[in-house]
């Protein structure tokens, strides 16, 4: 195990370099596959399209590789066992879809590394051919995500709901995705502290020899969405060593700068955000509501921002699309050009 702790105290900022200082995410996963067609109204919601649509995950994975993203975040957001379970699967037949998201996320990174290959793509650098560094993020939805009722959104659990609750239910997933060959773990959309502690006791009690990012939800710009101190829920990250980088995801583009400048206070790490597109979730009607979204270029305007304020890690959450990617990788890249 020390030899994995020394590794993973430099693992994002080694990565982070390679990139050219900063990193580009994918962008929304399972709004994209119903984007391509994909009726994702079920409790496994993108998870589905692990057993009826695989190849469709595979090509919105290559979308987003084609798009400029170093990082892809597996399908397994809503992918859990018990769910898996709960549809007539076997225990077997989840871990066997479970290491699937995986295999499909690197099946991708394969194929896109060949078609670079061939298409001459890659730049030749002191006669070595250098790729464009691409990890793969195992997702982990929080149990809101798993209750399929948008209490991602509210972090309101209810009192029977314990860390050893929590512990238990993540526990089997985290240790099928760590070994599925994933480069780190995705704890996505985390509305409240319980569950970032119940993170960080099981990455240490299960020797998870992978890193991971903590990233968290929030309504108003100060607090994780169940009202839980962003500061507190952040803190939590930061000390836990396996955790390589702490920040939001699934938030309106608005709160970002504030939840970003909140974080600084409390954590060195390095702060990966990527915000949806502004619009609602309506969890009764299972649909998002256009109110007060941004277009890709608005969402863009606030990159410069978000970098001053700390962020190194730009992507996209729900109804983000490649060509919101895109436009932050198009930005990133031309302001590194132009400041060196
Ligand atoms: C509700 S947040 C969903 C996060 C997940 N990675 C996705 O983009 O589908
Ligand atoms: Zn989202």
């Amino acid at each position: 195990m020390g030899l994995g702790r020394v590794e993973t105290s430099t693992f994002m900022s080694d990565f982070l370099e390679k990139c050219g200082g900063y990193a580009v995410l994918d962008g929304g996963f399972a709004t994209e596959l119903e984007r391509h067609g994909a009726d994702l109204n079920d409790p496994l919601w993108s998870a589905k399209c692990l057993i009826s649509s695989p190849h469709l995950v595979r090509r919105v994975h290559l979308d987003y590789l084609d798009a400029g993203a170093n990082i892809i975040i597996t399908a397994s957001y809503q992918a859990t066992i018990q769910g898996f379970e709960a549809k007539g699967l076997s225990r077997e037949e989840g871990e066997v879809l479970l290491r699937r998201s995986v295999e499909i996320a690197r099946e991708a990174r394969e194929i896109y590394y060949d078609r670079c290959t061939k298409d001459s793509w890659d730049f030749v650098e002191a006669g070595n051919i250098s790729r464009r560094p691409i990890l793969i993020a195992a997702s982990v939805g929080s149990y809101g995500a798993y209750l399929a009722d948008g209490s991602e959104y509210s972090g309101k659990y209810g009192d029977s709901v314990t860390l050893e609750t929590l512990k238990d239910f993540h526990r089997s997933r985290v240790q099928i995705l760590a070994s599925a060959g994933a480069d780190l773990i995705a704890f996505e959309t985390t509305p409240n502290k319980l569950e970032a502690q119940a993170y960080a006791e099981l990455l240490e009690e299960e020797g998870i020899n992978i890193p991971a990012w903590f990233t968290f939800t929030s309504n108003d710009g100060i607090n994780a969405a169940s009202g839980d101190s962003i500061l507190e829920c952040a803190s939590i990250a930061d000390s836990c060593k396996q955790v390589v980088a702490v920040g939001i995801n699934c938030t309106p583009p608005r709160y970002i700068h504030s939840l970003i400048s909140h974080i600084r206070k409390v954590s060195s790490k390095p702060i990966v955000i990527y915000p949806n597109s502004g619009e609602t979730y309506d969890a009764v009607n299972k649909k998002w509501v256009k109110s007060s979204g941004v277009n890709d270029e608005d969402f863009v305007s606030y990159l410069d921002k978000w970098r001053e304020a700390g962020a190194s890690l730009f992507g996209g959450c729900c109804r983000t699309t490649p060509n919101t990617i895109r436009a932050i990788s198009r930005a990133l890249f031309d302001k590194s050009n132009t400041d060196t």
